[in-house]
């Protein structure tokens, strides 16, 4: 039997209170997350980067909660292993603790083990509303996406005077009953500092190596475009070898080489 997600979020206290690193990828369907937990991935994320990353808007705004149950029942179908979080999207949670629980409910009912919500204090009550039903759930400090435009953009955060109040934010989610948090294009000293500081495991995405755990948007990580931010280390080159998989294949219908006789069946076999 699956083991049950009390003891899946247990090992990532685990992993930390033992100085074991904890490694997370982003996934968002049945094809991609099965090869990630064959690599040993601890964690899989159902981010809502899967706005930008495969449903081709521009940030992580559009995504709906239906886009998010489709690609989390997806990952869920096609592993067994990997801890399964998926991304609360923006306009599903804000509202109250009751938005927060009727939109997890919807994720974790298509496999999710825990949700994961982005802010500090200012999500604190939501957080621990969820935690007090049931739900466990994953913070997510530093530069929170669904918020681009208060924040002006992709840019560090906790720089200077705005360090205190980040750390007042990762001790408030802590507070509240999270299992764990990301921390997001942080400094990587303040990131250091937040990880000891806390209990619970810290994961990193452009914050140092410091974190106790690191994740990455598997697109980045494998290389898949052009672009990839600068935190990101490309650890392949998959979108080169996919295209040059596809060019192989045109020309060799074009120059009528595929299907060869290995590939045709005739009906006097
Ligand atoms: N492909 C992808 N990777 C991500 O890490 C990611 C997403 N999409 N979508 C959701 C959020 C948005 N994130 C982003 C989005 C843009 C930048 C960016 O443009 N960074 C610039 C400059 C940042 C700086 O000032 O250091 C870069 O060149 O990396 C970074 C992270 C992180 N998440
Ligand atoms: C970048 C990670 C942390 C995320 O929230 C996402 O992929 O949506
Ligand atoms: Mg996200």
């Amino acid at each position: 039997m699956a083991k049950t997600s009390r003891v899946r979020v247990h090992h990532l206290q685990q992993a930390k209170d033992s100085g074991e690193k904890i490694t997370m990828l982003t996934a968002y369907d049945a094809l991609v997350a099965p090869i990630f937990e064959s690599a040993g991935v601890d964690t899989l994320l159902v981010g809502d980067s899967l706005g930008n990353v495969v449903l081709g808007f521009d940030s992580t705004i559009p995504v709906s909660l239906d886009d998010m149950v489709r690609a989390t029942g997806a990952v869920s179908r096609s592993v067994s292993r990997p801890l399964i979080i998926a991304d609360l999207p923006f306009g599903t949670y804000e509202s109250g603790v009751e938005a927060a629980f009727d939109s997890s409910v919807a994720l974790m009912k298509a496999g999710a083990h825990a949700i994961k919500l982005e802010g500090g204090v200012s999500r604190a009550s939501i957080i621990a509303g969820l935690v007090a039903n049931g739900i466990p759930v994953m913070g997510h400090i530093g530069y929170t996406p669904q918020a681009e435009h208060a924040l002006g953009g992709p840019r560090l955060q906790g720089r200077g005077n705005a360090a205190q109040r980040l750390i007042e934010d990762a001790i408030a989610v802590e507070k509240a009953g999270a299992f764990g948090i990301v921390l997001e294009m942080v400094p990587g000293k303040l990131a250091a500092e937040v990880t000891r500081k806390l209990s619970i495991p810290t994961i990193g995405i452009g914050a140092g190596p410091d974190c106790d755990g690191q994740v990455l948007v598997w697109s980045d990580m494998a290389g898949m475009t052009d672009w990839s931010p600068r935190f990101a280390r490309r650890f392949g080159e998959v979108g080169t070898a996919l295209r040059e998989a596809a060019s192989d294949y045109v020309n060799a219908v074009v120059s009528d080489s595929f299907p060869s006789a290995e590939h045709t069946r005739e009906n006097h076999e």
